[in-house]
Parts: structure tokens; C-alpha cells; sequence
């Protein structure tokens, strides 16, 4: 079964003639701690096209959110480069979107300044994107919470509108670090399935960091997997389900031996270590 679905479903996208937008190429990441040198990321190379969504699977302490700070320029590379659309990233930019896992909201803000609040820092007025606030706003089911503060709401309502301020610039490239890691099972879904329903009408490029296979699996297009430290991306899986993507099909046989074999190239990591 592994061989059919590594047939089937492994491998990087096909090659095109158009440049990735986004690459990577062999990036390591060592920080110097008191207590000694620690290597997050052994090596990481792959190739992003536009409007991919791409999840990262991989143990826990493996690298991934150094991964996912050095592609969004939060973090130096020790060695490597990655450049998206063409320059190379060496600071935060303007034009990524950047989600966490703890949606950080300004407390003392309502929902609509939180939702506006990148536009205030960076243009000063937000009249302009209004329409588009209210848009992401009711996509996600809470236009009508815009004047209560983030201490009204729930853990996925305050995704939610973390999400909503990630995509308020209309940025090229969205960065979500477990942005649902948080929350219960069943918010957990509802959070999978505005995200998939907001990737349908706005079909961004993404990279998504989380531990949940079935979440990666249901949401991405590719999913990569590290391995655990030293650590490199020993799997890049490609996702073969039709978009729009419904719930209902984690209940088919496809989809949970895609899971399983994730699973098991995940445990190899462990196992290699
Ligand atoms: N600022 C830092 N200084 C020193 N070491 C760090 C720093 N940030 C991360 N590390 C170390 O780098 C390694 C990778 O950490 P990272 O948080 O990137 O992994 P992760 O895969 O995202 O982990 P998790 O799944 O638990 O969130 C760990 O050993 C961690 O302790």
C-alpha cells in the first residue's frame, strides 16, 4: 500500500517552466545557545508554485516553526537562501500574511480594529478596507461580533478573526503556524473548514505548520515531512483530492491511507534519530 501511495502521491509537483514562487534552497539553521550549538534545521530544500497550500508535518522539536520563521523573515538562515517572488527574504514583509498559534489579538481592541489593525500600522487609515474587513468577516461568521472585544469570544472565534488579519492585506503568501493547536476537536473542524472555504475564493500561496495529519492532509495540496533533529524534509506528499474539499471525505478509504502512510513516514523519522 505505501508503494502505491508513494507512486501515486510522492514527489514534488511536476516541473513547469515557470520560476517557483517560493524557494528554498539548502537552508540550515544553528542557534548558538549557552549551551552549545543547536541545529533546528539540517537541511531544507523545496520549491513552492503560486497558490500552492502546503502543510509541514513532523515531530515535535523538529524544526518547524524555525522553518516557518526563517521563510517569513522573522528568523536568519545559518546557510541557504529563500527567496519568494523572485527576492530573496532577509526581514518581515509587507506582503506575507503571518498566523500563530495564539492568536495574539490587542485586547483592549474590538474585533474590526483587530481584523484592521496591519492596515493602521502600515498605511495609517483603514476606510479603504473596510468592505474587505466586512467580506472576511462574514466569510468567517462574525461580522455581527465586530464591536465586542477578543475576551468576548471563544478560542476559534479569535482564530478566526486571527485569520481574517492575516489575509486583510491581501498578502502573496499566508504563514500559519498551528493556528487551530489550541482548540477542541469540534472547533478544530469548523476552524478546517473556513480555512478551506476561504482558500477557495482566495487561493493563496501557504505554508501551514501543524501535528495533525488528518487536518494537513484534509487542508494542503502537498504535505511535506521532517524528519526529527538533525533534521531534513524526508517526504513531500502530494494531496490528490479535487477542491472545494468537504468533510465528508475523511471518511473515505483514500483518505485515511494517505493518513496512515504520513503516520508511518513520520514514525521513520522518529526512528532514524
Ligand atoms: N531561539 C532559539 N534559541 C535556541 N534554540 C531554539 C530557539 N528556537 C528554537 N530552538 C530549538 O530549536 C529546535 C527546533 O525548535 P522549533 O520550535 O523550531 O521546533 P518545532 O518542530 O516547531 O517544535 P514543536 O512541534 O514542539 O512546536 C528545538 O530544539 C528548540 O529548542
Amino acid at each position: 500500500m505505501d508503494a502505491a501511495i508513494s507512486a501515486a502521491a510522492s514527489g514534488p509537483a511536476p516541473a513547469t517552466d515557470a520560476p517557483p514562487y517560493m524557494s528554498v534552497q539548502r537552508v540550515q539553521k544553528i542557534y548558538e545557545t549557552a549551551g552549545g550549538a543547536v541545529e533546528a534545521v539540517s537541511l531544507a530544500d523545496f520549491s513552492v508554485t503560486s497558490g500552492e497550500f502546503v502543510a509541514v508535518l513532523g515531530p515535535s522539536g523538529c524544526g518547524k516553526s524555525t522553518l516557518m520563521m526563517m521563510i517569513g523573515g522573522l528568523e536568519t538562515t545559518s546557510a541557504g537562501h529563500i527567496r519568494v517572488d523572485g527576492t530573496e527574504v532577509t526581514a518581515p514583509r509587507g506582503d506575507f500574511g503571518y498566523v500563530f498559534q495564539d492568536a495574539t489579538l490587542l485586547p483592549w481592541k474590538s474585533v474590526l480594529d483587530n481584523v484592521l489593525f496591519p492596515i493602521r500600522l502600515e498605511h495609517g487609515r483603514t476606510r479603504d478596507h473596510l468592505d474587505r474587513a466586512r467580506e472576511l468577516l462574514e466569510l468567517v461568521g462574525l461580522w455581527d461580533f465586530r464591536d465586542k472585544r477578543p475576551r468576548q469570544l471563544s478560542g476559534g472565534m479569535r482564530q478566526r478573526v486571527a485569520i481574517c488579519r492575516g489575509l486583510i492585506n491581501d498578502p502573496k503568501l499566508l504563514l500559519m503556524d498551528e493556528p487551530f493547536s489550541a482548540l477542541d476537536a469540534i472547533s478544530r473542524d469548523d476552524m478546517n473548514a473556513a480555512l478551506a472555504d476561504l482558500w477557495d475564493r482566495y487561493h493563496k500561496t501557504a505554508i501551514f505548520i501543524t501535528h495533525s495529519i488528518r487536518e494537513a492532509v484534509y487542508l494542503a495540496d502537498r504535505v511535506l515531512v521532517m524528519s526529527r533533529r538533525p533534521s531534513v524534509i524526508s517526504h513531500d506528499v502530494r494531496i490528490p483530492f479535487p477542491r472545494p474539499r468537504r468533510m465528508e471525505m475523511q471518511e473515505t478509504a483514500e483518505f485515511n491511507e494517505i493518513c496512515g502512510f504520513l503516520r508511518r513516514k513520520i514514525e521513520e523519522g522518529y526512528q532514524r534519530a
